[in-house]
């Protein structure tokens, strides 16, 4: 049976970020991931995990100046020693946490940059994430996103990620395999999970519905098909509830929302 993690970065919006831990614990989860818990003391966040029963699954590395429109350094040339320290402050908190992976957001391509340009870059600094991570005994995800959400983004699509995990060469490097962005970018996600996930090398799975990321169960995917097909290959990860709540109303919408997961829930 999947098991379903609560992204308390999207999730539970209605109320004030400390209190969506007790939310989720309310309606079933039993673990959480969000983006940037950097705005808060690691020791707070962790006594609300043990407080709610909750398990940190995964969070993400800081990612460069984000209000200024930043969405990652790992691909950005002459910001190798920024990387390294939110690498590290991320390790800090993984640690606080006992969160076994951190996401490692990949970047904006600088202007006049290419992905070949930038390639080298990318594949230095993960390395240097991974050898990091490895003596914490941390996974370092990297995720590919669609580029109508984050135009110029330089990681897109799996066979990308895959391709750059095998040059990475680091047995905790992993690609965060997020349905809704490989669904816009690529679909045929069934084949894609077929494919990819024997190879031992997928870390993670999220998931919202395409195209407007709202509940999984509004949209263009059949998740309860695609549920069962990880649950036959033997997926014994996590799968993080990353969409924006469409439906009921505050300070409950989220809850109201949750009518497709009950069933995955037993
Ligand atoms: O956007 C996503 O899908 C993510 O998982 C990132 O962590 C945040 O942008
Ligand atoms: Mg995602």
């Amino acid at each position: 049976m999947p098991r379903f993690a609560a992204n308390l970065s999207l999730l539970y919006n209605d109320v004030d970020f400390l209190d969506r831990f007790a939310a989720a614990a309310a309606d079933g989860f039993l673990g959480v991931e969000f983006l940037f818990p950097y705005a808060w003391p690691a020791e707070q966040l962790a006594g609300l995990l043990k407080a709610h029963g909750l398990q940190q699954v995964l969070f993400n590395a800081p990612p460069g100046d984000w209000e200024a429109g930043e969405r990652g350094l790992a691909c950005r040339p002459g910001r190798e020693a920024e990387f390294r320290a939110g690498f590290e402050r991320a390790l800090g908190y993984a640690r606080v946490l006992a969160c076994p992976r951190i996401h490692v957001m990949a970047g904006l391509l600088p202007a006049g940059e290419t992905r070949d340009s930038v390639r080298a870059t990318y594949v230095a600094n993960l390395k240097v994430a991974a050898a990091l991570a490895a003596e914490a005994g941390v996974d370092v995800l990297i995720e590919p996103i669609n580029e109508r959400d984050m135009p110029g983004f330089f990681l897109n699509r799996q066979d990308q990620a895959h391709a750059l995990v095998a040059e990475i060469g680091a047995p905790n490097v992993k690609v965060q395999m997020d349905l809704y962005h490989c669904q816009i970018v690529e679909g045929d996600l069934a084949m894609k999970i077929r494919q990819y996930l024997p190879t031992g090398r997928v870390g993670h799975f999220q998931i919202a519905g395409v195209p407007e990321r709202h509940e999984p169960d509004i949209g263009e995917i059949h998740h309860p098909y695609l549920f069962r097909l990880l649950d036959t290959l033997g997926w014994d990860g996590w799968i993080g509830c990353e969409y924006r709540p469409a439906r009921g109303s505050a300070p409950h919408a989220t809850s109201d929302g949750l009518g497709w997961l009950r069933p995955w829930l037993d």
